[in-house]
Parts: structure tokens; C-alpha cells; sequence
């Protein structure tokens, strides 16, 4: 498994650094069977694959449920737990509480935590070793506030985020993650941090970047940022399972080779 140091050390190396999401043992599994270097259990496992219309009611215990999965599934891979709504910014005691639980309960490498209000969380956490991810511009734990909208667009925004990039990694992150930020922004941030910096919807100037599972196979998912490019095509499942169900009810399978045959009901009857 490639640790901490080999990640960040692949910015000095200038080599980019792919983070892909996963929420349970198949996905966990196709992903790092794709070679991808990280795995996120994003809180988006809460629309992706939970079906809630936001990220916000999403538990401790969820996450940690679908990471144990997601463990069992890529052994191998540099896993991150997202710290879901409410379990993080509240105070001190509680805040670093709850990230170790999070890591130590879920077998993950790091957890991940939104916002440039948690420099202290960050301190306290790499103070005691857990690894913190921080995420910064587009929080979608704050879409009540902010919306889903592209952040930073003003100069004063611009500044404040720079301020809160270089304040996280003074703290101890030991990754940052941008979500939908101006390119030109991003790529400046990127080369002024030391830690690596990884993109959604940031432009191609981050040292990685990542995107979520579902949208990247077309799997379900409802509606598709700008920023997401889709690989593949699960959608396709639905064919597969509309022939099932018409294959059934026409009672063309099970055919004989799905079938165990024994001529038992002759002893029974012979009885
Ligand atoms: N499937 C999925 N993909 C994601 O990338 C994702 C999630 N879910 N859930 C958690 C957050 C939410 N994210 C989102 C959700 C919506 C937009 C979106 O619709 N953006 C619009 C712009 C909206 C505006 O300007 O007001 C876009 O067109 O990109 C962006 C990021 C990113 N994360
Ligand atoms: C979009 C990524 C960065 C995330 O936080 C998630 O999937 O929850
Ligand atoms: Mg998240």
C-alpha cells in the first residue's frame, strides 16, 4: 500500500495523485483493482447510495459501516473517511473525539473534515496522529448556506481562501482537497502549499484529483456537476434487469443448467 510520505511525495515528483470515492466492498474493490492511489468514503455515500437529497444526514455510524466494508474490499489502498455533518466544529473535546473514532473504528488512513474554521481540530488531531484531510471551497456540508454554486469568485473570497489553505497545512493537514474553484486559483494554491492538493471541479493544476464513483460510471446517479466526467455506463444494469424480470414472468428461465436435478420426488412417492 502506498503510505502517507510515497502521496506526498508524488507532488515533489510531479507525478499526479488519483483519489476515486467508494462506499462499499464491490466498488472499493473495482477501484483498486483500477490502480487508483486513494480511496475517499465520501459523505456522499449519503446521495449516491443512500438516497438522501443532501450530505447532512449522514451518522458517524454510517460511515463507519460502509469504510469497514470498503477496507475489506481494497486492503491495499490509502483509504480517507469524510467526518459527516455535525461531528466536527462543535468543540474541542467532542471534535477530536469523533475523528478517533472515526479512524481508529473504521481501519481508514486519515479522515477528512470541511472548512477553514478547524485549524485547531486539525493541530489537536496531528498532535495525537490522526491524519487530517482538509477540505476547502465547496463545502457541501454548508449547502444550506452556501448553496452548490462555484466558490472564490470574488477577490476578497480568492484571499480568504488562500489564507485558509495556508492556515490548514500550518495546522498539520496532510492533504487538501478543492472542490469547485476557479482553475487559475487553485493551480496558484497548489503550487503554494507543500502538502498535495487534490481537485474536483479545481482545473488540471492540482497535483491530483478526484471524482465520485457513481457519477464516473453513470450509476444512478441524479444530476451531474460541470466538473464530472463519466468513463463508463452502469445505467446499462437496467437492461439486464428489465430482461430478467421479462424472462421470468414469460417463464423462459430458469433454463436447465440453473437447475438441480435429482429424481428424489421418485423415492418419496415410491414410499
Ligand atoms: N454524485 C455526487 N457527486 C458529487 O460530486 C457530490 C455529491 N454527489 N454529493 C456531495 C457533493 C455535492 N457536490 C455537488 C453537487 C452539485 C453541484 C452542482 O450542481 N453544481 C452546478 C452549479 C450549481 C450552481 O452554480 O448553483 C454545476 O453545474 O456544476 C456541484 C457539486 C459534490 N459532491
Ligand atoms: C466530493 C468529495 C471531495 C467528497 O467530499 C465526497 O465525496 O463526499
Ligand atoms: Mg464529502
Amino acid at each position: 500500500m502506498l503510505i502517507l510520505k510515497d502521496l506526498q511525495q508524488m507532488k515533489h515528483n510531479q507525478i499526479k495523485l488519483t483519489m476515486m470515492t467508494a462506499y462499499d466492498y464491490p466498488s472499493a474493490k473495482q477501484v483498486e483493482a483500477a490502480g487508483i492511489d486513494m480511496i475517499l468514503v465520501g459523505d456522499s455515500l449519503g446521495m449516491t447510495v443512500l438516497g438522501y437529497d443532501s450530505t447532512v444526514y449522514v451518522t458517524m455510524e454510517d460511515m463507519i459501516h460502509h469504510t469497514k466494508a470498503v477496507r475489506r474490499g481494497a486492503p491495499d489502498t490509502f483509504t480517507i473517511i469524510d467526518m459527516p455533518f455535525g461531528s466536527v466544529g462543535i468543540s474541542d473535546d467532542r471534535d477530536i473525539c469523533n475523528a478517533v473514532r472515526l479512524y481508529r473504528e473504521s481501519g481508514a488512513q486519515a479522515v477528512k473534515a470541511e472548512g477553514g474554521h478547524l485549524t485547531t481540530f486539525i493541530y489537536n488531531c496531528t498532535k495525537i496522529g490522526v491524519p487530517v484531510v482538509a477540505h476547502l471551497g465547496l463545502t457541501p456540508q454548508s449547502a444550506g448556506i452556501t448553496g452548490y454554486a462555484v466558490q472564490a469568485k470574488t477577490k476578497d473570497a480568492a484571499l480568504q481562501l488562500i489564507t485558509d489553505s495556508k492556515a490548514v497545512e500550518e495546522a498539520g493537514a496532510v492533504m487538501l482537497v478543492l472542490e469547485a474553484v476557479p482553475s487559475d486559483l487553485a493551480s496558484h494554491i497548489s503550487r503554494l502549499l507543500s502538502i498535495p492538493v487534490i481537485g474536483i471541479g479545481a482545473g488540471r493544476d492540482t497535483d491530483g484529483q478526484v471524482l465520485v464513483y457513481h457519477d464516473v460510471l453513470n450509476y444512478a446517479t441524479d444530476r451531474k456537476p460541470k466538473f464530472v466526467k463519466q468513463y463508463g455506463d452502469f445505467s446499462n444494469g437496467v437492461t439486464a434487469l428489465s430482461h430478467y424480470n421479462h424472462e421470468v414472468k414469460e417463464g423462459l428461465f430458469p433454463t436447465e443448467e440453473f437447475i438441480y436435478k435429482t429424481k428424489i420426488m421418485d423415492e418419496v412417492e415410491n414410499d
